[in-house]
């Protein structure tokens, strides 16, 4: 893969033809079968003990495990050790990893070496420098855009989309930040190179880890997506 930036911006050949869809910070087992019957491509589960929407022992594992096979589950971490992102990964059946610390490339690399799928996310000022991204390109499956904040996630908050479009990599990526489903009829318009799907979280809460599966519902029929009629 590339590990300098191109000059012009890459347009990977086996992008799906939908957005993706990833619902992040489930932690209430009601929520987690309403949202998972309306079909995201992507669960995520947070593991980071500072978060609101920290797992910790309200998801048992066996309530993941049990997840429809055609849901990818993601575990987020936020600048922890290998050892213990596998152990988790383990416990919890997870194909994805997605770090939203300070996580250097070396480590998505033993990650992806274990295994696992690694999603590499990071804050987006106006004066992002996605240079900075080159050592992170042969070790990661997705980046994942998201605004800064005081949290290393789940922020709320909408960062300026303009800077994506000189995205210069072959890594595909997911968008992040205070996305609500009044926003799905401009998010499935968009035209950014190397988007490939969006990660949805707290404009969907009834409260933190709490999804409203109707919100979820709504963002869906925004994307103009087909979903489980029985959901
Ligand atoms: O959501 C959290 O509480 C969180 C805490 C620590 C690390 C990551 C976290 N969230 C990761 C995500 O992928 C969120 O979906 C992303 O930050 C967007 O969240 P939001 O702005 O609430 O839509």
């Amino acid at each position: 893969m590339q590990t300098s930036a191109p000059s012009q911006s890459a347009a990977p050949s086996d992008l799906p033809s939908r957005l993706l869809v990833k619902v992040c910070g489930m932690r209430e087992a009601a929520s987690l079968t309403a949202v998972a019957d309306l079909e995201p491509d992507f669960l995520g589960f947070i593991f980071a003990p500072s978060s609101p929407r920290y797992v910790g022992e309200v998801l048992t594992p066996d309530s993941v495990h049990g997840l429809p096979d055609r849901v990818q589950r993601v575990g987020v971490f936020v600048n922890e050790a290998t050892a213990q992102v596998l152990a988790t990964a383990g416990r919890f059946g997870l194909s994805f990893v997605q770090l939203h610390g300070h996580e250097a490339p070396a480590q998505c690399a033993e990650l992806q070496a274990a295994g696992l799928r690694v999603i590499k996310a990071f804050g987006v000022g106006e004066d992002f420098d996605f240079d900075a991204l080159g050592p992170y390109v042969p070790h990661c499956d997705y980046f994942l855009f998201d605004a800064q904040g005081p949290a290393p996630g789940g922020n709320g908050r909408v960062f300026d989309w303009r800077v994506l479009e000189n995205y210069p990599w072959p890594v595909p990526y997911l968008l992040a930040g205070g996305l609500r489903p009044e926003h799905a009829a401009v998010v499935r318009n968009l035209q950014l190179p190397g988007l490939v799907g969006i990660d949805l979280n707290s404009g969907l809460e009834i409260a933190p880890g709490v999804k409203d599966p109707a919100r979820v519902a709504a963002f869906l029929d925004g994307l103009g997506r087909a979903r489980n009629a029985a959901a």
